[in-house]
């Protein structure tokens, strides 16, 4: 997608290029649509992405390797471009927020956020399909996801849905308009408007177009269009999720109604979850 940019915008002196810090990071959710966010961000003339996920705030093998190597992982910009890189794992580490801090307190933060019980039957089925691939069996869903007849509290990915308990960290040392919220369900549904909004709050000239997405039905989600190329996200992305009773689903959202209603007051909006 970048060499297909660079062929179509206009050529510029190689001398000004560098690696910059991000001047925005896509902190989360994991299962989001954090990635579909920061390629549609790439549309952008004025912004460049890191390719892989960078782990460095959250991981600490990799934050010990210190600034200049997570520099490094950046991907080659002019002056005034937005440099933006996309770690899910972010949201939910509890001493990214700090860390980030540390680097750049003006640092611009997207969050995009699904509803917590899709994600996490999105993140159950992710670790499944990984598992799978490594020959490795896996519990049901509904195994790890209720103890007894209770939702259990331990299993991880309704930790991870928990969104008001991370954001709280965040808020703790982020004033709030620093942090962008996407609507995830809206990015899928239309993804135009909300990267209209993404790209005010990252104040970027208007440049993405509504003639940058177009419905691709086979992949039945929205793909990506620049200058007669066309790219789609790859098929870990809108993958059918794992199976759940409609029961336990409703015992998960019952569970989640609460740790929501609190998130909604954090943001000041609310979000139509089950
Ligand atoms: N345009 C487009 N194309 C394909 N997929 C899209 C798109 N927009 C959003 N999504 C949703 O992105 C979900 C994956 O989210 P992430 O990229 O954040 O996942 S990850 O945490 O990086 O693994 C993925 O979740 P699942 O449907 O559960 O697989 C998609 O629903």
């Amino acid at each position: 997608w970048r060499e297909l940019r660079s062929v179509t915008s206009s050529p510029r002196p190689l001398s000004n290029l560098t690696q910059r810090l991000p001047g925005a990071i896509i902190i989360g959710v994991r299962k989001g649509g954090t990635r579909a966010l920061l390629e549609m961000l790439n549309l952008h003339p004025e912004v460049e992405v890191a390719r892989a996920e960078v782990h460095y705030f959250n991981l600490d093998e990799n934050y010990r390797r210190g600034i200049d190597w997570y520099r490094a992982q950046m991907p080659l910009s002019r002056p005034g471009q937005v440099t933006v890189e996309k770690t899910p794992g972010y949201f939910t580490a509890p001493l990214a927020p700090s860390r980030i801090w540390e680097m750049n307190p003006a640092v611009r933060l997207l969050l995009i956020v699904r509803d917590p019980a899709e994600r996490l039957v999105s993140d159950y089925t992710q670790v499944l399909y990984n598992r799978l691939a490594q020959g490795k069996s896996y519990q049901p869903l509904e195994e790890l996801l209720l103890s007894g007849d209770r939702i259990n509290p331990n299993y991880k990915a309704l930790q991870r849905s928990l969104y008001h308990q991370h954001l709280a960290r965040w808020l703790a040392l982020f004033p709030r308009d620093q942090i962008h919220v996407v609507d995830g369900e809206a990015l899928i549904r239309d993804p135009f408007p909300e990267l209209k909004k993404a790209e005010r709050f990252l104040e970027l000239p208007p440049r993405i177009e509504p003639s940058n997405f177009y419905f691709n039905a086979t992949k039945g989600f929205y793909c990506l269009l620049s200058a007669g190329h066309d790219k789609c996200l790859d098929e870990s992305k809108g993958r059918p999720h794992a199976p759940l009773s409609s029961g336990a689903f409703r015992k998960l959202c019952r569970y989640l109604r609460e740790p929501n209603r609190l998130f909604f007051s954090m943001v000041g909006r609310t979000f139509d979850w089950c």
